[in-house]
C-alpha cells in the first residue's frame, strides 16, 4: 500500500489506529476453544468487529510462530480475512546480513503479502536495504522503543562530542536509505519527551506509536507532539482492544475500546491537520 492510499484512508475512517493481533491460546474466550482454530476464529470476529474503526492491524508474529506450524496457518488465514484496504504489519522485528534479511524480506512480502515489517536496525544499512525492495512494501525500523529496556542504549549519547543520542543517528542515518514512502519509525508510546527531536530529524515520516493503553503513554500527548500535516501516525493498542473482555461478548467489547480511540483521535485530526 502507498502511502497517498494509507492518508486516504485516515481520512475516510477519521483514524489512525491500529489494532494488535498478539493473540495468545491461553487468553481465548472459553467459548471458542471447540472451534477447529480458535486462534483465526478469535482474530475473524476482532476484525470484523473493528475494521470499520481503524487502518491497521499489526499481528505480534511471536505469538503465532510459538505455536508451531499451525500457529503460521492461523496467522495466513487472518490475513486473508482483513479487508483489502487495511494497512497489514507484521511485527517481527527482523534484520540480519544481507542475503538472510532477503529471505526474510520474501517470507513477510511474497510469501505472506504483508505491506510492512518491523525491523531493528542494529546491523545496519545492508541489513535493513534488502526490505526496501518495491514500492508498497515499507520498513518500519525501531528508533525509540516503549519498553523501559529502551533506556539501556537508545538514549546513550554519542562520544563524538555532538550530544546526539544513538536513536537521533538511526534516524539521521536510515533516513537517507529510503523516502518517507517506503520507511516508517517505531517510537513509543511512552517517550513523549523525546517526541520533538524525532520530529525534528524526520519531519514527513509515519510514526508506529505503540505503548497507549496497558503501557501507560498518552494518545492525546503522542498526538499533539507526533501529528504531522498528513498525519503521519498510526498509533497501536493490543491488550487494550483484544483483551477488553474474556467473555462471549469480547469482540463486542473490543469494539467499544476501538471506538473511543477512533472518536478521540478524530478530535486531534481535525485540531492538528490544517486541510482537514
Ligand atoms: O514494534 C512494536 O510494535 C513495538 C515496539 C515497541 O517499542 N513497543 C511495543 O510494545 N511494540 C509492540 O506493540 C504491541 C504493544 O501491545 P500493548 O501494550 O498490548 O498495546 C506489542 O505487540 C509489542 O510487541
Amino acid at each position: 500500500m502507498i502511502r497517498e492510499q494509507l492518508f486516504e484512508q485516515i481520512l475516510k475512517k477519521k483514524s489512525y489506529l491500529c489494532v494488535g493481533l498478539d493473540t495468545d491460546p491461553k487468553k481465548l474466550p472459553e467459548h471458542l476453544l471447540d472451534n477447529e482454530d480458535p486462534v483465526f476464529e478469535f482474530n475473524r470476529q476482532i476484525i470484523e468487529a473493528t475494521a470499520d474503526l481503524c487502518v491497521a492491524y499489526k499481528p505480534n508474529i511471536a505469538f503465532y510462530e510459538a505455536q508451531g506450524p499451525k500457529g503460521w496457518v492461523s496467522l495466513e488465514k487472518t490475513l486473508q480475512v482483513i479487508p483489502e484496504e487495511v494497512f497489514t504489519i507484521a511485527d517481527a522485528k527482523r534484520g540480519d546480513i544481507g542475503n538472510t534479511s532477503e529471505l526474510y524480506a520474501r517470507a513477510f512480502f511474497e510469501t505472506m503479502n504483508f505491506d510492512s515489517i518491523t525491523v531493528a536496525p542494529y546491523m545496519g544499512a545492508d541489513s535493513v536495504k534488502p526490505f526496501l525492495v518495491q514500492d508498497g512494501k515499507w520498513v518500519i525500523l525501531l528508533a525509540l522503543t516503549s519498553n523501559p529496556g529502551s533506556q539501556d542504549f537508545q538514549v546513550l549519547t554519542l562520544a563524538d562530542g555532538n550530544e546526539e543520542y544513538l536513536f537521533e543517528q538511526v534516524l539521521k542515518t536510515s533516513s537517507t536509505w529510503a523516502t518517507a514512502g517506503q520507511m516508517m519509525y517505531v517510537v513509543g508510546a511512552t517517550q513523549a519527551d523525546y517526541v520533538e527531536r524525532v520530529r525534528a530529524l524526520v519531519p514527513e515520516h509515519f510514526l508506529l506509536v505503540p505503548g497507549v493503553g496497558a503501557q501507560g503513554g498518552s494518545l492525546e500527548e503522542i498526538s499533539r507532539l507526533g501529528m504531522n500535516q498528513q498525519c503521519g501516525l498510526l498509533v497501536n493498542s493490543t491488550r487494550g482492544i483484544i483483551y477488553a473482555s474474556s467473555g462471549r461478548d469480547f469482540a463486542k467489547k473490543a469494539r467499544e475500546e476501538a471506538l473511543k480511540l477512533q472518536q478521540e483521535m478524530e478530535k486531534y485530526l481535525e485540531q492538528y491537520v490544517q486541510h482537514l
